[in-house]
This record gives C-alpha cells, sequence and structure tokens, in this order.
C-alpha cells in the first residue's frame, strides 16, 4: 500500500495509526550515543558535548517511526536512565570499542539494564562504536568481554559500527526493524 493511501485510511480512522517504537540509547560516557543518533537523523557527523540530561529525535526509517531517546552516560546520570525504561520497544547499548580499561564498568552497566523488569521484553542491539581507531576491539572480542553469550532472555545481536564512517549503523537499523516484525510490534507492510 502506498504511503499515502495507508495515511489518509490511518486519518479516516481505517486503519490503526501505528505507534511509535520507542528506543533508548545507553551506554557510558563518550562512548558515541549522541554521534550514533545524529549520524541516523542527519546522515553527518556532528559535533557533540558530553550530555546533561537527554536528547529526543524522532526517525524515520523503513516506513516506522522510531521515538529515539538518547541519555547522558556518567556515573553520576546513569541512575536517572530507569526514568525512561517504561514502555521502551529497543535498547541500544553503545560500547567505545577503544575503552579497553572501561570494558568492565559497560558489562556492570549492561547487566544492571538486563535486570530491570521494565526492559524485559525490549530488544537488544549492541553497537561496538568507534571502529573507524586502529586501536579498536573487533566485536567478537567485545561481545566476550560484555559476556553477552551468557544472555539468553533476550533477543539480541551486536553490530560493529562507527559514527564518524556509518559503518553498521544501518545493519544495526536493519535487524531492529527485522525483529519488531517478528515480534509483530510493527506491520508486514511497514
Ligand atoms: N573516531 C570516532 N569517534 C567517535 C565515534 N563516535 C563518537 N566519537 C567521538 O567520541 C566522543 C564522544 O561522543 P558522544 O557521541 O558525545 O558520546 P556520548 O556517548 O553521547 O557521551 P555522553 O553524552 O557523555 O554520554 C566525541 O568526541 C565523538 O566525536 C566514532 O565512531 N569514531
Ligand atoms: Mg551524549
Amino acid at each position: 500500500m502506498g504511503a499515502w493511501l495507508t495515511s489518509l485510511k490511518q486519518s479516516l480512522g481505517l486503519l490503526p495509526v501505528d505507534k511509535k517504537i520507542r528506543v533508548l540509547i545507553l551506554g557510558l560516557d563518550n562512548a558515541g550515543k549522541t554521534s550514533i543518533l545524529y549520524r541516523l537523523h542527519l546522515g553527518d557527523v556532528v559535533t557533540t558535548r558530553p550530555t546533561v540530561g537527554f536528547n529526543l529525535e524522532t526517525l524515520q526509517y523503513k516506513n516506522i517511526s522510531f521515538e529515539v531517546w538518547d541519555l547522558g552516560g556518567q556515573t553520576g546520570i546513569r541512575p536517572y536512565w530507569r526514568c525512561y525504561f517504561s514502555d521502551t520497544d529497543a535498547v541500544i547499548y553503545v560500547v567505545d570499542s577503544t575503552d579497553a580499561d572501561r570494558m568492565g564498568v559497560a558489562k556492570h552497566e549492561l547487566y544492571s539494564l538486563l535486570d530491570e523488569d521494565e526492559l524485559r521484553k525490549s530488544l537488544l542491539l549492541i553497537f561496538a562504536n568507534k571502529q573507524d581507531l586502529p586501536e579498536a576491539c573487533s566485536e567478537v572480542e567485545i561481545a566476550e568481554q560484555l559476556g553477552v553469550s551468557a544472555v539468553t532472555n533476550r533477543t539480541w545481536t551486536i553490530v560493529k559500527s562507527s559514527a564518524k564512517t556509518g559503518e553498521g549503523l544501518i545493519e544495526g537499523m536493519d535487524w531492529l526493524v527485522e525483529k519488531l516484525k517478528e515480534e509483530g510490534l510493527v506491520g508486514p507492510r511497514d
């Protein structure tokens, strides 16, 4: 069905209006969350500052509306993440693949998220970010250090990415769309 016809039918009440897919972008400070949000939103590299609070954008991808919340990742802000958990369809967890010293902290924060009841049904897309840098660990190494192979109660994947070059971002979004369809959260026509 053409997009205009869908929208006409929706406005006439003949089709349900698709709900927005709620996505949280989480991860340690400096991981690249804001850079990824705006790379997806604007298709370009943006200059960022550490996020205090959040950035919120609506992304349209493959006829799906994603309401994307990018939350600040500094230590003192992380306890506030939980204020945003309700009704979250997907978590994008961003890891700085060059930050070997803090991989344990990144793992700890990830496992805290996995323990959250409000996120028990959320899809989990992990971006092993900053792959354009020569010192970046591979996504296989990151997966190992995060211990994600032990995660069996979630639909998850890990994708290598770069907010700088754009590598992996579409691959990650495509995975999300496929899983949202499988779970019936978006219709087959989307
Ligand atoms: N080389 C490279 N640099 C990146 C990449 N992604 C982000 N950066 C840089 O990493 C720094 C932090 O990026 P942000 O997007 O602000 O990180 P953040 O996760 O939003 O950080 P907080 O808001 O503090 O939680 C910035 O200097 C970015 O330019 C990437 O893929 N490659
Ligand atoms: Mg930020």
